[in-house]
């Protein structure tokens, strides 16, 4: 089987959901966020605050043309992964595209306990989620072959609507 891959916002729950999902179907799980801090040997605020956003974006850029051409993969991807149109191609090319769709108000309420998102250490967390919603919706929208719900469902739930709606998929 080629990849699954896990596209969607910040809180949305890629990383959580993803581990679950390839427990379900045997396959290995990644996470593009934690595949950076490995082989950089630091975490992805360090990235940040030393290399800038544009570093971090070349060493995801580098993690997901590599990790997409992989197979049998339940791929975790950043929430900032579709903005190149590079990514989107190979996320395209590397299988099946899930898009975890969540409202603001749910990605604010689920990153609000963590601060390891570089993006979000502003006075306005909010205001930035609501922004980059509106810019990114389209292109999460553009990459992916499901759109799964995520609001007021628990992670197993979500699972499980995945692996029915994968079924269902024709061939491509
Ligand atoms: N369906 C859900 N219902 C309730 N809580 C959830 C759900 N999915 C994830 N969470 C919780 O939301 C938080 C964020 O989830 P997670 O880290 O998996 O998101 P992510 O999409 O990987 O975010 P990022 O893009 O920042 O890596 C976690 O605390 C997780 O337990
Ligand atoms: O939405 C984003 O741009 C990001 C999401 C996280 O998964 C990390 O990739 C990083 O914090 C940037
Ligand atoms: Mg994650």
């Amino acid at each position: 089987m080629r990849n699954v891959i896990l596209v969607g916002p910040m809180g949305a729950g890629k990383s959580t959901i993803g581990r679950l999902l390839a427990k379900e179907l045997r396959l290995s799980f990644k996470d593009s966020d934690k595949e950076i801090e490995q082989r950089t040997g630091a975490d992805i605020p360090w990235i940040f605050d030393v290399e800038g956003e544009q570093g971090f974006r070349e060493r995801e850029r580098a993690v997901i043309a590599e990790l997409s051409m992989q197979d049998g993969l339940v791929l975790a991807t950043g929430g900032g992964a579709v903005m190149r149109p590079e990514n989107r191609q190979a996320l395209h090319a590397g299988g099946r595209v899930v898009y975890l769709h969540t409202s603001v108000e749910q990605q604010i309420d689920r990153t609000s306990r963590d601060r390891n998102r570089p993006l979000l250490r502003t006075a306005n967390p909010s205001q930035v989620l609501r922004d980059l919603m509106a810019m990114r919706d389209p292109l999460y929208r553009e990459v992916a072959d499901i759109i799964i719900e995520t609001d007021e469902r628990p992670p197993r739930m979500v699972v499980q609507e995945i692996l029915l709606r994968l079924e269902a998929l024709s061939p491509r």
